[in-house]
């Protein structure tokens, strides 16, 4: 394992990560540096390699070839230190459904050795933040999907992780758990936590992240302080403008109505 980690080691190196799926190049020799601290936004169009790259970056995804570091310790060479320093909300993947929400939170907190006196509060915590605590009892699989958003992020808090890593965490999350959930993240970075964000809401990018990597077909096309990246646009223009594609139609003569 690698020495305590200091401030000026990134929470995430990113260098070189590739991955193609048959004749698919999803993520082209991609680098990225997420300083600790920071709320780090990921942009891009569908099928630009976004959740690909996270997905290598908190080891669930072997790259073909790069590195990724978390705190500086390497996540594919020493997984189980790298995985305990991170929280992850992944795109897509299973919950064990059969739990309750409260069973899933406890059983995550579990994995990381937390002790049962300690989960027992922490459980409680997270479930009034994500305003779940009347859906405790209740098994996951019969949650709607923005209360099955609200537990898996709550599963990828409970240990305190150093680096959050959330894919599209806000969708089909109401306003008043994204205003909450956004205050909670807000205090976090504050107190030196990291948060890598993969969103589709450039409002969200731009109101929540100091940084923020727009991709497209696997690649950076640009990464800095929001600031920087948006050089006096708004970030949906600067988007725009990078990555293309807007038709400007109003769509096929069929489907018009008069
Ligand atoms: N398991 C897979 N098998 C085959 N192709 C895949 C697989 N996963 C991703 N891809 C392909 O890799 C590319 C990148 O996909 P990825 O899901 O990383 O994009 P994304 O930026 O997260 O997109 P979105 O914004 O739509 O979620 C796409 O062309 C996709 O079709």
């Amino acid at each position: 394992m690698a020495s305590a980690p200091t401030a000026s080691v990134p929470a995430l190196e990113l260098a070189g990560l590739l991955k193609a799926f048959g004749n698919t190049v999803a993520v082209d020799r991609l680098s990225l540096t997420v300083p600790t601290g920071s709320f780090y936004g990921l942009v891009g169009p569908n099928g630009a390699g976004k959740t690909t790259t996270l997905s290598m970056a908190t080891g669930l995804l072997r790259p073909d070839a790069g590195t990724a570091a978390v705190h500086g310790v390497d996540v594919w060479s020493d997984p189980v230190a790298a995985k305990a320093m991170i929280g992850n909300l992944a795109d897509g993947i299973r919950l064990f459904d059969r739990l309750t929400g409260e069973q899933l939170i406890t059983y995550s907190g579990m994995m990381f050795g937390l002790p049962r006196e300690e989960l027992a509060g922490r459980t409680a915590d997270l479930l009034e933040l994500m305003d779940l605590t009347a859906a405790a009892g209740t098994p996951v699989a019969d949650y709607s999907a923005g209360m099955t958003k609200k537990i898996a992020l709550a599963c990828a808090l409970v240990h305190a992780p150093r680096l959050l890593v959330l894919d599209e965490p806000f969708e089909s999350v109401d306003p008043v758990s994204a205003a909450n959930i956004e205050d909670v993240l807000r205090g976090y970075t504050a107190s030196g936590g990291t948060v890598i964000v993969s969103s589709h809401s450039m409002d969200l990018v731009q109101r929540m992240c100091d940084h923020v990597a727009i991709i497209a077909a696997g690649r950076v096309l640009v990464a800095g302080t929001v600031d920087e990246v948006r050089a006096g646009a708004t970030l949906q223009d600067r988007f725009l403008e990078l990555v293309g594609g807007r038709t400007h139609t109003e769509g096929p003569a069929w489907l018009r109505q008069s």
